[in-house]
């Protein structure tokens, strides 16, 4: 699915005005029409609603569905905010709809001192301002956002919450946005919907389909796409009935050391989980055995040091080398990076600590394989990339990092972004907070590279990886829960998740 920008989407319901065609107020009248029927699917009347209005068309779509709700057996007032002399014409007949039927009750606040007392079970609906929003909130405007968050009233946004930018926020005032607990989207989701600041202004969110036209939104290209199953399934390569082991590549894996073997095996259990024809697990010497026993499937390649990652195996046997879960930090495993940054021919996987080693010399930057694929965690993006104030500059900076060194830079966590080096970024919603545990990265890492090995290109290992591993965790969550999921039980998903997906 893709995400666009206020802009754009501003440009797609105006295409859609003149191509499909539809005036503007019945476009507007379909989208509080889907509104509409959330609500009384969510909450049956009757319930009493208090609906907050303001000058642009987001207010528009908050007065056609208070009709709505007051001949659909629902309690209606409505606030209508004096917070500038301008009002949208499809907001103003309405508006004037509203007077003439006058079967609701209908205020107009021009201070807080109007402002409803809000109880437990009213259901309030924020249609002050939608993506037309140019500014911080300032004012009365404000004062009444805060006191719809002091409230324990059910807050619906329509398309975003009030006072919230549709993607950077970097400079707004985040103490006057509306924290709403449904927010309801036109067509696609917002940018900052995806980042995890803003989940405590958007609470569940959900996509409304108001019927934009479709030919402008498979034209208009945009950076930012959200993974669907579909579009995932699409990208898998077909295998045939005379193929081998040999076709499905032979991948390196070095990870492991002394205290964190478990590594290693997570890894190389979830590379062959995943379809890799071969693998060679590296690993110091002291886990030889423990590699061997826990997954006979693997060959195994010992470091001459008991302890650590110090060498690695000849590389052109390897379709595929994937680097850090587990490793350490060790003055040698950064000898051997240097010079395995130098030698490698093939997409390079780099993970935990072979990412903190890079960090720490930034001279490796300088080093970095093009098409190599980085999943760092948010405090390893930082080491890596830079810290920054918030997730909207992050993923600029992503993006940027991405671009500037031509490699996939995933940035793990709920809605992992993968940015790609034509500047693309994907976003994927498949996954939930039981996989927050140790060895997580490890189980991602290992599925990244059997990909790679099996010769998918790099950002589209990295794009089926993550939603594999999120889909792996959430059919794993639905029997064990999300405290007790382990990176264990995703492994064991795998095979559903490959079922699932392929289904
Ligand atoms: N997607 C679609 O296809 C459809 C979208 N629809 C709906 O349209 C909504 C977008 O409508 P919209 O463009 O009129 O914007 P909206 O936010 O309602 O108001 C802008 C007004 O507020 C003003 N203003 C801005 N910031 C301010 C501030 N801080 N303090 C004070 N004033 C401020 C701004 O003034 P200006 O910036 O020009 O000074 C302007 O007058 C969208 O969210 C959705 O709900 C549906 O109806 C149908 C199909
Ligand atoms: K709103």
């Amino acid at each position: 699915m893709k995400i666009f920008t206020a802009k754009q989407v501003a440009e797609i319901d105006a295409y859609t005005i003149i191509n499909e065609p539809i005036s503007s107020i019945d476009l507007m009248e379909r989208a509080a029409g889907e509104i509409y029927k959330w609500i009384t699917d969510r909450f049956p009347a009757p319930q009493n609603c208090k609906i907050f209005v303001g000058p642009g068309n987001n207010g528009g779509d908050g007065l056609a569905l208070a009709r709505m709700l007051a001949g659909g057996n629902y309690s209606v007032e409505v606030f209508v905010l004096q917070i500038s002399d301008k009002i949208s014409a499809d907001a103003e007949a309405n508006l004037e709809c509203i007077r003439i039927l006058n079967t609701l009750d209908l205020y107009e606040m021009t201070s807080i001192d109007s402002m409803p007392w809000l109880f437990k079970d009213d259901i309030v609906i924020d249609a002050i301002f939608g993506s037309g929003l140019s500014r911080p909130i300032e004012g009365f405007a404000l004062d009444v956002v805060n006191a719809i968050n002091a409230s324990d009233a059910n807050v619906v946004a329509i398309d975003i919450p009030s006072g919230l930018m549709a993607e950077d926020n970097s400079k707004n005032n985040l103490r006057g946005i509306v924290r709403a607990d449904f927010t309801l989207s036109f067509q696609f989701p917002k940018l900052a919907f995806l980042f995890p600041e803003n989940e405590i202004y958007v609470g569940e969110w959900e996509i409304i389909s108001i019927g934009l036209h479709p030919d402008i939104i498979s034209s208009k290209t945009t950076a930012y796409k959200v993974l669907s199953k579909e579009f995932v399934k699409s990208l898998l390569m077909p295998r045939k009935k005379f193929d081998h082991k040999g076709t499905y590549g032979h991948g390196l894996l070095i990870s492991g050391s002394y205290g964190k073997m478990g590594a290693a095996i997570l890894a190389s259990r979830a590379s062959l989980r995943s379809g890799i024809g071969l693998l060679t697990s590296h690993i110091p010497r002291l886990g030889y055995q423990i590699m061997q026993t826990a997954v006979p499937e693997a060959m195994v390649s010992i470091d001459r040091s008991d302890i650590i990652f110090t060498e690695y195996p000849e590389l052109s046997q390897f379709k595929a080398v994937a680097i850090g879960p587990g490793i350490d930090k060790k003055q040698n495993s950064f000898r051997a990076i240097v010079n395995l940054l130098k030698e490698v021919k093939v997409p390079l996987v780099i993970d935990a600590d072979a990412i903190n080693i890079i960090s720490e010399h930034p001279e490796l930057k300088k080093e970095l394989p093009m098409g190599s694929i980085f999943t760092p965690h948010v405090r390893e993006f930082e080491r890596l990339v830079g810290k920054s104030g918030d997730s909207y500059t992050r993923n600029c900076m992503q993006r940027e990092f991405a671009k500037a060194h031509g490699l996939t830079l995933m940035l793990k966590g709920a809605y992992t972004a993968i940015c790609c080096p034509e500047g693309s970024c994907y976003f994927n919603p498949t996954g939930n907070p039981g996989m927050a545990t140790a060895g997580s990265g490890d189980v991602l890492t290992g599925i990244i590279l059997s990909l790679l090995s099996q010769g998918y290109s790099s950002h589209i290992a990295a794009i089926i990886g993550a939603y594999l591993h999120g889909l792996a965790g959430d059919l794993a969550s639905v029997d064990v829960g999300v405290e007790a999921l382990t990176a264990s039980d995703i492994i064991d998903y795998l095979p559903k998740a490959w079922l699932y997906l392929k289904k």
